[in-house]
């Protein structure tokens, strides 16, 4: 099954004992590029672009069925996993759905249960991991999606983008950063939390995808979160409809148009063009 990546460019950590009521709000983009899973009777081996690792999501998931070391997961990226890309959520999300395809308890839920349980477990497993918060909702929804309220039940609008063909979604990944080590830090907490707060209202008043990115700048560089080199590469695409760094990886994107692509690839080292996903 196919998951696709998941850019968020602004959130706000919600935590809570239960962890269906963890989660974020805020906004972000799919891409047509993102994690291929299947699984296939085996050991318990998990492997990503056919190297064999131990991937905590993925692993969580396949302990939730009791499937851990009787089926082996084979995840296929475009992506590499810490650059905000939401490959671990893809990966657990990919995960669930393709153990329901083949356990008997798939019988038993009608196609939306069977759907939204998915959900569930994968959401529980990124929490859990401290790998993503709102990933794994988002690319369920597909989409500009703007997540309302954290966890479940889902509460997001999903937005309709007009003529979504004429759009290009620009990536560069130029390091990795481990979600974990932000959103467990307090001070971090603090400041995403601080800043986010506003964000929410101002996009849901105007939810454009110019909005979108201006909002997503701010909140990079008003949390501190965005790095100086990235922050370099925004200055330098600002006659695109926004650039900023995705949340939460060391990764630049920009959203232009057709007219403008090959400006933005004159800027970038190792561009990676991507379309909107719904
Ligand atoms: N070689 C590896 N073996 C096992 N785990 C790995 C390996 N490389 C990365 N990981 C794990 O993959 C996870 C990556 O999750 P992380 O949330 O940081 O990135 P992501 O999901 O790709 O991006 P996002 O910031 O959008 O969530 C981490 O738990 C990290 O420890
Ligand atoms: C925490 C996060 C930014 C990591 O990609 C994402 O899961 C989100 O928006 O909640």
């Amino acid at each position: 099954m196919f998951v696709p990546a998941h850019i968020t460019g602004f959130f706000k950590i919600f935590k809570d004992r239960d962890f269906l009521k963890t989660g974020s709000t805020g906004a972000g983009i799919t891409l047509d590029k993102g994690v291929h899973t299947t699984i296939k009777p085996g050991n318990g081996d998990i492997y990503f672009n056919n190297k064999k690792i131990d991937l905590s999501p993925t692993r969580e998931v396949m302990d939730y069925f009791n499937f851990g070391g009787s089926y082996d997961v084979m995840h296929f990226s475009d992506f590499p996993l810490g650059s905000g890309l939401g490959t671990s959520g893809g990966c657990a999300l990919g995960t669930a759905h393709e153990v329901f395809k083949i356990i008997d308890t798939y019988k038993i839920y009608d196609d939306n249960n069977y759907n939204n349980e998915a959900v569930k477990i994968a959401h529980i497993a990124e929490v859990k991991c401290g790998t993503g918060l709102g990933d794994v909702i988002a690319q369920h929804t597909k989409g500009f999606v703007i997540r309302k309220k954290p966890g479940f039940p889902i509460n997001v609008e999903k937005v309709k983008i007009n003529n979504i063909d004429d759009y290009y979604v620009v990536v560069e990944i130029l390091g990795k950063k481990e979600t974990k080590n932000i959103i467990n830090n307090p001070q971090w907490i603090e400041k995403i939390n601080k800043t986010s707060d506003e964000l929410l209202i101002k996009l849901l008043k105007n939810p454009t995808l110019k909005n979108f990115m201006d909002l997503s700048l701010y909140f990079a560089k008003t949390t501190g979160l965005i790095s100086d080199n990235i922050l370099e590469i925004c200055k330098d695409l600002k006659f695109t409809i926004g650039a900023s760094q995705a949340m939460l990886g060391n990764t630049v994107f920009c959203i232009c148009k057709k007219e403008d692509l090959d400006d933005v690839l004159s800027i970038l080292k190792n561009p990676i063009v991507c379309k909107i996903y719904e």
